[in-house]
C-alpha cells in the first residue's frame, strides 16, 4: 500500500484569538498550510509566529469577511502564495447581547453582515478557487449551540446562526455534484473571549455577576465542564481531513451534551 502526502491549504477567517486560532493551530499540526484572516493582522501574526515555530506554515491575510471584494482578494492570495486551495473554515462571528427590546436596525445589519453574509462571502470566495483549480474542496461553517436552539438575550445571533444552518444545507445541495462537501460544527459554551463577553453583560443586564451569566448559558452541559477551544478544534479537524469525506449538509454539535437529536 502507497501513502501519498501532499500538503493541503486551509484558510481560518477570525484566526487571532479564541476558537479560530485553536483551529489554525490544530489544522497546521495536522499538515495544513493555513491562511489566517481577520480584519486586524497584529494577533494573526502571532498565531502564524506559534505555527511556524511548531514547524508549520501559515500565511496572514487581513480581510473583513463582511466586504465581498475583502475576502475573494484574501483567498487569491493564498492561492497564489500557497499554490492550491482545500478547505474554508467560515469561523469569524459577532455576538452581541441583545434583549429583544433594545434590538436596533444597526444590530440587525451589524450582525447579519458579519455572521449572514460573511459566511457566504467565504463559501463564494472558497468556490470560485475550487473552480479555478479544478478539484473540489471542502467549506466549514461556524454555527453554535445557539443556532439549534433559542438562547435568551441573543435574539440577533442566535437567528444569525440558524441562518448558518441554513446556508450550509443549502450550499451542500448545489455543490455536492462537483464533489465539494458543506458542512457546520456548533460549540457549545466555549472558553473564549466572545462567551465571556456575553456572560458579562448578560449578568450585568441581570444585576448579576459575570459568573451568574456565564451559568444561564452553561447549566444543562452533561459532561460538566465548558467547553475548551480545542474540543471545537478536534471536531473541526475530522470535518476538514479525508475522514469526513461521505458527510455533507450536516452540523456537528460539539457542545457537551447541551442538546441530543
Ligand atoms: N465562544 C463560544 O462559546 C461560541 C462561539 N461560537 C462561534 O465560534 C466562532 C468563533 O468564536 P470565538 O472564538 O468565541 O469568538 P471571538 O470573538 O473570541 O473571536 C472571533 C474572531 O473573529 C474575528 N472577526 C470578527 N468579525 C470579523 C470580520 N468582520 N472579519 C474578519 N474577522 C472578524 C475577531 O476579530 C476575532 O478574532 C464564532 O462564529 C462564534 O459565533 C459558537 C458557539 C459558541
Ligand atoms: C456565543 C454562543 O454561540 C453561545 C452562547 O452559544
Amino acid at each position: 500500500m502507497e501513502f501519498f502526502m501532499t500538503k493541503k491549504v486551509a484558510m481560518v477567517t477570525g484566526a487571532g484569538q479564541g476558537i479560530g486560532e485553536a483551529i489554525a493551530l490544530r489544522l497546521a499540526k495536522d499538515g495544513f498550510a493555513v491562511a489566517l484572516v481577520a480584519r486586524r493582522a497584529n494577533k494573526l501574526e502571532d498565531v502564524k509566529q506559534k505555527i511556524e515555530q511548531a514547524g508549520g506554515e501559515a500565511l496572514v491575510v487581513a480581510a473583513d469577511v463582511a466586504k465581498r471584494e475583502e475576502i475573494f482578494a484574501a483567498v487569491e492570495k493564498t492561492v497564489e502564495h500557497f499554490g492550491d486551495f482545500n478547505v474554508m473554515i467560515n469561523n469569524a462571528g459577532v455576538a452581541p447581547t441583545t434583549p429583544i427590546d433594545t434590538i436596533t436596525e444597526d444590530d440587525i445589519d451589524y450582525v447579519y453582515s458579519v455572521n449572514v453574509a460573511g459566511t457566504i462571502f467565504g463559501i463564494q470566495a472558497a468556490h470560485a478557487a475550487f473552480k479555478q483549480l479544478g478539484h473540489p474542496g471542502k467549506i466549514i461553517n461556524a454555527t453554535s449551540q445557539a443556532g439549534v436552539v433559542g438562547n435568551p438575550n441573543l435574539t440577533v445571533y442566535s437567528s444569525s446562526k440558524f441562518a448558518i444552518r441554513g446556508i450550509t444545507q443549502v450550499v451542500a445541495r448545489e455543490l455536492a455534484e462537483e464533489g465539494t462537501t458543506v458542512n457546520a460544527f456548533a460549540p457549545g459554551i466555549v472558553k473564549t473571549p466572545m462567551m465571556y463577553d456575553i456572560a458579562h453583560k448578560v449578568g450585568q443586564n441581570a444585576g448579576k455577576d459575570d459568573e451568574w451569566g456565564m451559568q444561564t448559558f452553561a447549566k444543562d452541559i452533561a459532561l460538566k465542564r465548558l467547553s475548551e477551544p480545542e474540543d471545537v478544534a478536534n471536531a473541526v479537524a475530522f470535518l476538514a481531513g479525508p475522514d469526513s469525506d461521505y458527510i455533507t449538509g450536516q452540523t456537528l454539535e460539539v457542545d457537551g451534551g447541551m442538546q441530543f437529536h
